[in-house]
């Protein structure tokens, strides 16, 4: 088995709500280590709260960690800690070997200085010699593919250039550790591939540690996963398929308060009908029927209303619509002065969505001039499970031959 190169022993780091506070305890603290023995590291004082608790792990070289979570989960905070930034208030890191990190925008960069210049300076932090920062000078600024703006100051440059500036330096250096926050998620389409696949290729003989909310790239990336809450590891293992999973299922947005009618309409209830009532957020098996039961009312001046169903993914991307091409007129179920009154329940047979979070759009339009009436955007989430991991949301079905 290859060497670890990262040793975390449970670290722990607290911050302060209230800035003022967190200056007084800071001094309290410097006071305290100098003239008693005594250490607040392990308790909370009045507005501190644990940014990151007791996580533990290692990683070898050749080995991927994903380190996911919602926002303000620890991640960030972890990662610092990780690059000598922070200290931690408790716990122990060991690196053993040089450490390329991009981890916030332009950090690591004086921004007076030219790309050029900074090349320099970043090669020398982390050990390269004059002579060896030539010989890989060209290499870092075709691969940041900066061009010309290699001799402006990095001030100058644009969120994206920053970032493949930073990349292209961490990555080239030969880090025997490295370590990259969401920043990847500034650079353009182009560029994002070209890091993975320069990530893919250091694997070999790196140990990476990786922060996304692109769950496609962990899963692609990552043969280790945290997934942190509030400052805790939630999930710390191998399992990344069901980490992200619970990730998922965290991520669902059913507390929303979404308006249900307007003047043309209202939704009275819509529900996933085969699922498991326990679970938060209906979860449903990759290739099982996914059922959706809905009432709703319209005005009876629309004799004919028509309903569309629209999916989207966690990243409010339009993946599929279901229209009711035949109107909604065949299910009323009753009927007062002003409304009809509808109860639907619509099959999609054998649902090939990958693994992930969906929302419904639910839409009714007037059927003959197709004049949307009432709209309600993410009305009703559900989560598709899957012991295959797929990238694009949806499997055709082929007959090869
Ligand atoms: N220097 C600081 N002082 C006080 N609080 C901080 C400081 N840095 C981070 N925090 C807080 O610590 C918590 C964790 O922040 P962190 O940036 O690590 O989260 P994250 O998981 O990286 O989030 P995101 O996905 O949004 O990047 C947040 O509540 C944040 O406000």
């Amino acid at each position: 088995m290859s060497e670890v190169l990262v040793k975390v022993e449970n670290v722990s780091k607290k911050f302060s709500k209230d800035f003022k506070k967190s200056l007084w305890y800071g001094v309290k603290d410097m006071s305290s280590a100098l003239f008693t023995n005594q250490s607040n590291q392990n308790i909370l004082r009045p507005s501190e709260f644990w940014a990151v608790k007791d996580v533990s792990f290692e990683l070898r070289r050749g080995e991927c960690l994903g380190l996911i979570g919602h926002n303000g989960a620890g991640k960030s905070t972890l990662l610092k800690i990780l690059n000598g930034l922070i200290r931690p208030d408790e716990g122990k890191i060991t690196m053993n070997g040089r450490v390329g990190a991009l981890i916030e925008l332009g950090a690591g960069f004086n921004p007076i200085l030219t790309g050029r210049e900074n090349i320099y300076n970043n090669g020398s932090v982390l050990g390269f010699s004059k002579k060896e920062i030539d010989a890989k000078l060209e290499t870092i600024i075709e691969f940041s593919e900066i061009g010309e703006f290699i001799d402006a100051p990095v001030r100058n440059y644009s969120s994206g250039m920053k970032v493949r500036l930073g990349f292209a330096v961490a990555a080239q250096m030969e880090p025997d550790i490295l370590i990259i926050d969401e920043v990847l998620a500034v650079g353009d389409m182009n560029f994002k591939l070209k890091c993975l696949r320069t990530i893919d290729e250091l694997l070999k003989t790196t140990a990476v540690i990786f922060v996304s909310h692109a769950m496609p790239q962990i899963s692609r990336l990552c043969n280790k996963i945290i997934l942190m809450d509030h400052g805790s590891c939630l999930y710390n293992g191998n399992d990344v398929s069901h980490a992200i999973d619970v990730y998922y299922s965290k991520l669902a947005n059913n507390g929303l308060q979404l308006d249900l009618k307007n003047e043309h309409a209202e939704l009275l209830s819509i529900s996933i009908g085969n699922t498991n009532d326990q679970e938060s957020i209906p979860q449903i098996k990759r290739l099982e029927d996914l059922v959706i039961n809905l009432e709703c009312k319209v005005k009876k001046e629309y004799a004919n209303p028509i309903c569309i169903l629209s999916i989207f993914d966690n990243e409010q991307k339009p993946i599929g619509t279901l229209i009711n091409t035949n109107g909604l007129k065949s299910n009323i179920s009753h009927y007062d002065d002003v409304y009809n009154f509808y109860k639907s329940k619509v099959t999609i047979s054998r649902i090939n969505l990958s693994k992930g979070i969906y929302s419904i759009t639910f839409l009714v339009t007037e059927a003959l001039m197709f004049k949307p009436l009432f709209r309600v955007q993410g009305v009703q989430d559900f989560q598709i499970l899957s012991k295959i991991d797929l990238y694009p949301p949806v499997e055709f079905e082929g007959d090869w031959e």
